[in-house]
C-alpha cells in the first residue's frame, strides 16, 4: 500500500493513455485512500500501534488454502489497533502469494469478532482519529476482498459491529448453526465505516441492508440464508470423536471452488472482481487482459491435449 501514493503520482504524470497507464490505474484500484486524500499511512499505523493486544495469525497451507485467525479471545476477538496493522500486513503477504487459491477467515476460541476494541475506540473518539482509522480499515478490507483468492468468512459465535463488516469483506460467509451476525452500530450511535454498508448493499440489496442496519437485526443462519448474507450453514460438532470440525467443513466447502491450478483460480477471481467493480467497458478490457494470461498457459494446453469432455 506504500506504493499507492507513488502510483497516484505516476498516474498524474503519465500521458493518460496506453498500456502502462492502464496498468497503473488498475493497480491503484487496490487502495481507496492515499496521500492525495490526506491519508498518511505511516502516521495512522503508528497511532494504531499505540493500542496493542491480540494478533492476526496467518497459516498458508500447501493445498493453496490459507487460514487467517482473528486472535484476541479475552476480548471476544475485538480488533485492537495493533491487530488492524497486523491485518493489513497479512493482506500484503496474501497479495504476493503466487500459489494461493483460497482463504478462510475465522475467529479464535469459538467466536468470530466483536468489532473494534472498545478501549481503543474510547481513546480515539475524536472525529479526526476516527476518520483515519476508518480510511485505514477501508483500505485493508477492500484489499482483502480484492485478493485473487476465493475467500470465506467462517462465522462461529458472534460477528458484531466491525466483526460483521469484516465478514462482508470475504466472497462468501459460512455460518455455524449457533452463530449470529449483527450490525450493532446503531446501538453505538454509529453507522458502519469500514466499508461494511457499501458491501452489505451489494450482497443483500438495499432493502435488506436498510433493515439490518436500522433495526440492528440479529442475523441467524436461517435469516442469513433467506436474504443471501449466508452461503451455507455448518453444524457445530458434538463432542463425539471423529466429528468434522467447523474448519474442516469450511475447507471441504471451499475445495469445490479451488480445485485446479492456482493461476486459473486467481484469474477467475480477478474477472469477477473487475465485473463487480468496474464500468462495463473497463471490465471487458480487464477480462481480455486476464484471458490473455491463461490462454495457451500450461493448464490450457494440458486440457486441450487431454480432449476432456464435460459430461
Ligand atoms: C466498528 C464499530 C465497532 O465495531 S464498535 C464495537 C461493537 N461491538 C460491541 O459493542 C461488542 C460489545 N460486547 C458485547 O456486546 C459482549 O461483550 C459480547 C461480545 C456479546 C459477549 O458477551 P459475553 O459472552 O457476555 O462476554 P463478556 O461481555 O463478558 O465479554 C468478555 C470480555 O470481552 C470483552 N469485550 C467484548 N467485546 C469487546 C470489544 N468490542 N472491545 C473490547 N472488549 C470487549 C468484555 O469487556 C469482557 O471483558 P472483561 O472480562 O470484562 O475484562
Amino acid at each position: 500500500m506504500v506504493l499507492c501514493a507513488l502510483r497516484q503520482q505516476l498516474l498524474k504524470s503519465s500521458s493518460g493513455c496506453g498500456a502502462w497507464s492502464r496498468l497503473l490505474r488498475r493497480q491503484s484500484h487496490d487502495c481507496v485512500y492515499s496521500s492525495i486524500h490526506g491519508f498518511n499511512l505511516q502516521e495512522v499505523r503508528a497511532k494504531l500501534q499505540a493500542f496493542p493486544g491480540g494478533s492476526i495469525d496467518l497459516l498458508k497451507q500447501d493445498s493453496g488454502i490459507a487460514v487467517l485467525t482473528i486472535n484476541n479471545p479475552s476480548r471476544m476477538n475485538a480488533l485492537s489497533g495493533s491487530m488492524m496493522v497486523d491485518l493489513e500486513e497479512k493482506v500484503s503477504q496474501l497479495e504476493n502469494w503466487t500459489d494461493g487459491k483460497g482463504l478462510i477467515v475465522q475467529g479464535a476460541a469459538e467466536t468470530f469478532c466483536s468489532g473494534s476494541d472498545l478501549s481503543a475506540v474510547r481513546a480515539i473518539s475524536n472525529p479526526q482519529d476516527g476518520l483515519k482509522m476508518c480510511m485505514f480499515m477501508q483500505n485493508a478490507l477492500t484489499r482483502l476482498l480484492r485478493l485473487p483468492l476465493i475467500s470465506v468468512a467462517l462465522v462461529e459465535g458472534r460477528a458484531l459491529g466491525g466483526g460483521a463488516e469484516l465478514s462482508t469483506a470475504c466472497d462468501f460467509r459460512l455460518m455455524a448453526s449457533n452463530s449470529v451476525i449483527q450490525f450493532v452500530h446503531k446501538h453505538m450511535g454509529l453507522v458502519p465505516g469500514w466499508g461494511g454498508a457499501a458491501r452489505l448493499v451489494r450482497i443483500v440489496g438495499s432493502q435488506n441492508a436498510l433493515k439490518l442496519l436500522s433495526g440492528a437485526l440479529k442475523v441467524d443462519p436461517e435469516l442469513g440464508l433467506q436474504i443471501g448474507l449466508t452461503d451455507g450453514v455448518l453444524q457445530v460438532p458434538q463432542t463425539e470423536v471423529g466429528a468434522e470440525t467447523l474448519l474442516q467443513q469450511a475447507t471441504n466447502w471451499l475445495n469445490d471452488y479451488t480445485k485446479g491450478p492456482a493461476p486459473v483460480i486467481q484469474a477467475v477471481k480477478k474477472v469477477v472482481v473487475s465485473g463487480r467493480e468496474l464500468p462495463l467497458s473497463e471490465a471487458l478490457r480487464t477480462e481480455k487482459d486476464v484471458f490473455g494470461t491463461v490462454w495457451g498457459s500450461p493448464a490450457n494446453l494440458q486440457a486441450l491435449a487431454s480432449k476432456s469432455k464435460h459430461k
